[in-house]
């Protein structure tokens, strides 16, 4: 599977803060006001924190268009356990098609790309939450339902 011509995925960069990556997260949620500041000072953070095998914690993936604009986001979260003899699980968080872009396997592309980069660190498995609406789209990008949601929120 390969991205439509004219696309590319990269990493995050610090400098992705005026690159769209906002306008295309207030699709998925609430983003609320984030200055150049506070993206630099979260995404060096992102950046320091290693596994005990020197693998990133926080791998944030951009996909963007010939312009460089950021038109798709998603992260992959690496977990380190004491059960599983220190088992690794990645979480997969906080994904995002721009609503004009949605339908071209971007989202399905951005989804194997985590999943690898969250293989590749050690983990066993990767897991998500999702809406009901979503499911199907996790189920084409190979995911299966397991277990339910649970939360208490304090916002
Ligand atoms: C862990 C989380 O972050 S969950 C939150 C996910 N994000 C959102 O809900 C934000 C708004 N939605 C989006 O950003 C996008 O619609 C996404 C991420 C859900 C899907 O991204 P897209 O790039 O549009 O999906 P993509 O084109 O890769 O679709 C892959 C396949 O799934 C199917 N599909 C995509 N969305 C859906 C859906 N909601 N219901 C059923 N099927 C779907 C497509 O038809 C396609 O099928 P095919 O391979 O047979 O052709």
């Amino acid at each position: 599977m390969s991205l439509p011509s004219g696309y590319s995925i990269r990493e995050l960069k610090a400098s992705d803060h005026t690159n769209g990556i906002l306008d295309v997260l207030s699709g998925l949620t609430t983003v609320g006001t984030v200055t150049a500041n506070a993206f630099e000072s979260i995404f060096k953070q992102w950046s320091t924190l290693k596994l005990s095998n020197g693998s990133n914690v926080y791998n944030p993936l951009v996909i963007v268009d010939s312009n460089g604009k950021v038109v798709a986001t998603g992260m992959v979260f690496i977990e380190e356990k004491l059960i599983h003899s220190g088992g690794l699980v990645g979480h997969i968080e906080d994904i995002a098609v721009d609503s004009s872009q949605q339908g071209k396997s971007l989202g399905k592309f951005l989804i194997k790309e985590l999943s690898l980069i969250a293989k590749r660190s050690g983990a066993y498995k990767v897991i998500l939450d999702c809406s009901e609406s979503n499911v199907k789209f996790y189920e084409k990008c190979g995911y299966k339902e397991a277990g339910v949601e649970m939360q208490i929120r304090y916002d």
